[in-house]
């Protein structure tokens, strides 16, 4: 099946009442896992790469990887890009295939970020590409952030109702306590910010930093509102501890099919167990 768009995936899951894994890929056996556990689960999936991503595997070798995945599949495959910061990468990203684009303006003042959105939207929109959005900070677990300034961070719900109504935006990203990276603590979400921003945007939201959320946390922000949840960090550790049992069982292996095979294998695994935490199984 061809790329879908976020938008496409997210109206049947807001009517529906569940949320789509949007899982970051960087190589070719994260590609291959997420699309094999989507397909296990009868699954709608969202691959996305950041401008991280993009620059270690490079922006073709992506798109391509991607389209051919998804090609092999029955089940609705987007490809996002996660986190572009400026205008011009997400152009390059449209115009290599991306079905859909996040533009991060959350550096900058809500003015700014509205106009930025406006421009990205200009584009993507008539061709059907599908558009993310942030509000507030989606800081890291690293960033040794104080409780005072990580309420600063968050997301206003009077800002996302005016981001919403200025932008005509379908999805948004807000910041209401979890961080990208491994967690040290249990990470508090303030779910009553949630509920209002929902109240006042009525539109899918996105929930990043997700890996090491409590899986009821995350049912809870589901049944709240939230229709994409993106994992990158739990499928890093997946692949990370499949790798250093190989080396551990057998220090001498050097056939790299013999490490990556089982970090796959891992892969599908985790982005399953996720998948199944968010409803979307059964729902290709
Ligand atoms: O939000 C993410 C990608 O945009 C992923 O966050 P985690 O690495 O915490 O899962
Ligand atoms: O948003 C963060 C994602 O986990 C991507 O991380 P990255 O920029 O290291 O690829
Ligand atoms: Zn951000
Ligand atoms: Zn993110």
């Amino acid at each position: 099946m061809s790329l879908v768009s976020v938008d496409y995936l997210l109206e049947k899951a807001e009517k529906e009442g569940y949320a789509v894994g949007a899982f970051n890929c960087n190589n070719m056996e994260i590609v291959q896992a997420i699309v094999a556990a989507a397909e296990a689960e009868k699954s709608p999936v969202i691959i996305q790469a950041s401008q991280g991503a993009i620059k270690y595997a490079g922006l073709e070798y992506i798109v391509n990887l991607v389209e051919t995945a998804a090609n092999t599949v029955s089940v609705p495959v987007a490809l996002h890009l996660d986190h572009g910061t400026s205008f011009e990468q997400v152009i390059k990203c449209i115009r290599q295939g991306f079905s859909s684009v996040m533009i991060d303006g959350s550096q900058y003042s809500l003015e700014e970020n509205i106009a930025l959105t406006n421009k990205v939207l200009e584009i993507a929109r008539p061709i059907g590409v599908s558009v993310e959005a942030e509000l507030g900070k989606i800081g890291g677990t690293e960033d040794d952030i104080v409780v005072s300034e990580r309420d600063a961070m968050f997301t206003d719900p009077k800002d996302a109702q005016r981001f919403v109504e200025e932008t005509g935006i379908t999805s948004l990203a807000i910041a209401i306590g979890t961080a990208h990276g491994p967690y040290k603590g249990k990470p508090e979400l303030d779910f009553e910010r949630l509920k209002a921003i929902k109240a006042l945007t009525n539109i899918p939201i996105v929930l990043h930093g997700s890996s090491g959320v409590d899986d009821d946390d995350i049912r809870k922000a589901i049944s709240l509102g939230v229709r994409k949840v993106n994992i990158d960090t739990n499928i890093r550790q997946a692949f990370t501890k499949a790798a250093k049992d190989v080396f551990t069982n057998n220090p001498e292996e050097i056939d790299p099919r013999k490490v990556l095979g089982p970090a796959r294998d891992a892969m599908i695994e985790i982005v399953r167990e996720k998948i199944r935490v968010f409803g979307s199984n059964g729902k290709a």
